[in-house]
């Protein structure tokens, strides 16, 4: 970096071609049309059946501060050369619309939207790399973290990624999500500050070759922190780690908490096994055993398969870069814009590739849940009028495969959207990171374990209402006409 501005802020923090657009909308005076943008991703991650939102308060505190500073003005000017008419206007510009969102936690799927964003078209289209940004990371990294979870279920999970994170901000925020996904501690410890997160952590091999052996190493960690995980496997784990962690234990006694040994190589399922008969041997039936080195969700299911041993689980990279899908594809789409005369209008977007036609109007999201069983029936997309909690029956379809469908009874409709922000003032509290983590498992409940497994799930419905869908092809045959006309000339 050339220089350190005290006054940079995240306005900037947006693709170029953003400005360009909102320059043009300025200069024809559509700035200020109301407009509405809906977040939503096309397919879920990792092959799953669900996906966990997070990235709210990120969020929330981003739309609260969004301002462009003198610095910022000043580089748009002298590197960018945009000119100084349009540049005052950007100086007084806020966000002053409403957001409606999904909160942290929830259980999100594809093609349903997530945050609704209703303001001005100028604030609108500012604002989507920067939400874009945090939503991708961020549900990507709690639904990978979920994903293990899923497989763990009873350990513990410790984050352990931040060296390999893409980058600083990643591993805290990173960290963060993996908590409202279901993992228990970090050992950032900047995240522990900064969210509340408990921090955990063991010691480095470098420890056990700074004092040259395991002997000298243990006694060295042992008498400045009560409580004690050893790092076994520097050397040779059966022959001398676990068996030097078991002797310092039994010298220093009450003078520590044994707590645990750690694993970081070879065959963890046989060493973990043989660790845990050598620990209860020697009386250590709670000491726990630790284990780390490239998991992710496959190979601790694997290694469970195979009886491993473990009480608590590392996991780094894998989790952090979720790196078997490295992006969520998170879009932001306008839905509706106001028109010359002050009407909103809704938009749609046409492609060859069916997936990617959008679907037009101001729309609301709505879980549908059996009284009976408790169970999500599916998530149900109506347009902003109407109301399917006062239904007494209502048709789900498959937006795709029409003739897919059922009549669903005795359910009750709950909104996933909060109004989150109002013109422009945040009126949401953000709970606390425990309350969504626990927020998000709750939550899921609500899906049969056939959405839940990790391989091959089900797909779970997420349909559009009559009216939702008519209004749709309704759009889509409006612009083919246009087409045919345009052509034809
Ligand atoms: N019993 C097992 N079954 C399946 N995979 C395992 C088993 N034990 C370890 N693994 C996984 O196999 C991968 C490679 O393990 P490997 O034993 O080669 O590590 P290592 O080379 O000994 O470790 P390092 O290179 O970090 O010293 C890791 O992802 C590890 O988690
Ligand atoms: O394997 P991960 O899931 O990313 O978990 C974090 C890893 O970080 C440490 O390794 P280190 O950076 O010392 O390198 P290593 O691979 O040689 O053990 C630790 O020993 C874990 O193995
Ligand atoms: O505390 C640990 O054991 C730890 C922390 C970061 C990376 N690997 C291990």
């Amino acid at each position: 970096m050339s220089s350190i501005y005290t006054d940079d802020s995240l306005a900037l923090h947006t693709d170029l071609y953003q400005i360009n657009m909102t320059e043009s909308y300025w200069a024809d005076g559509m700035h200020e049309r109301k407009a509405v943008f809906e977040v939503f991703f096309r397919n879920l991650p990792f092959g799953n059946g669900y996906a966990i939102f997070a990235g709210l308060e990120r969020i929330l505190a981003y739309l609260k501060d969004f301002h462009f500073s003198e610095s910022d003005l000043a580089y748009l000017k002298n590197e960018l050369d945009f000119q100084d008419d349009f540049l005052e206007y950007l100086k007084g510009i806020r966000f002053t619309g409403d957001v409606y969102s999904m909160v942290e936690g929830e259980l999100v799927f594809a093609n349903e939207p997530i945050i609704r964003v209703e303001t001005t078209l100028a604030e609108a289209q500012l604002i989507e790399t920067a939400l874009l940004n945090i939503v991708n990371y961020q549900t990507l990294i709690a639904t990978k973290a979920s994903r293990i979870k899923q497989v763990v279920k009873d350990e513990v999970v410790m984050e352990f990624g931040s060296r390999r994170a893409h980058e600083m901000d990643a591993a805290i925020w990173g960290a963060r999500a993996a908590v409202i996904g279901g993992i228990e501690a970090t050992s950032n410890v900047r995240a522990g500050k900064l969210f509340g997160i408990p921090v955990a952590g063991t010691h480095a091999h470098a420890m056990v070759q700074a004092y040259k052996s395991e002997y000298e190493a243990f006694h060295a960690y042992a008498k400045r922190h009560k409580n004690c995980v050893f790092l076994v496997d520097t050397y040779n784990t059966l022959k001398i780690g676990i068996p030097t962690a078991i002797q310092v234990a039994k010298e220093l006694g009450d003078q520590i908490n044994f707590v645990g040994i750690r694993l970081d190589s070879g065959d963890i399922a046989f060493l973990s096994k043989e660790a845990r008969k050598m620990l209860d041997e020697a009386g250590f039936t709670d000491v726990k055993i630790v284990v780390s080195n490239d998991l992710d969700e496959y190979t601790i299911l694997n290694l469970k398969a195979q009886g491993a041993k473990v009480d608590v689980w590392g996991i780094g990279t894998k989790l952090i870069t979720a790196y078997d899908q490295p992006a969520l594809g998170a879009v932001y789409k306008i839905v509706s814009i106001e028109n010359e005369h002050g009407e909103m209008e809704d938009t749609i977007k046409i492609s060859s590739n069916v997936e990617k036609v959008t679907t037009p109007g101001q729309k609301k999201l709505y879980r549908i849940i059996d009284r009976e069983n408790g169970r999500a029936e599916g998530d149900y997309i109506t347009m902003h009028d109407e109301d399917p909690t006062t239904e007494k029956r209502i048709k789900m379809f498959h937006p795709v495969h029409t003739f897919v469908s059922k009549f669903v009874t005795n359910f009750d409709a709950v909104n996933l959207h909060v109004k989150v922000v109002e013109n422009g003032e945040i009126i949401y509290k953000n709970p606390t990171l425990n309350e969504m983590r626990q927020y998000a498992h709750d939550n899921l409940d609500l899906l049969w374990d056939e959405y839940k497994r990790s391989l091959n799930p089900e797909e779970y419905p997420v349909d559009l209402s009559q009216k939702c869908w008519d209004n749709k092809m309704r759009n889509i045959h409006d612009i083919q006409d246009k087409v045919d006309e345009f052509s034809s000339k």
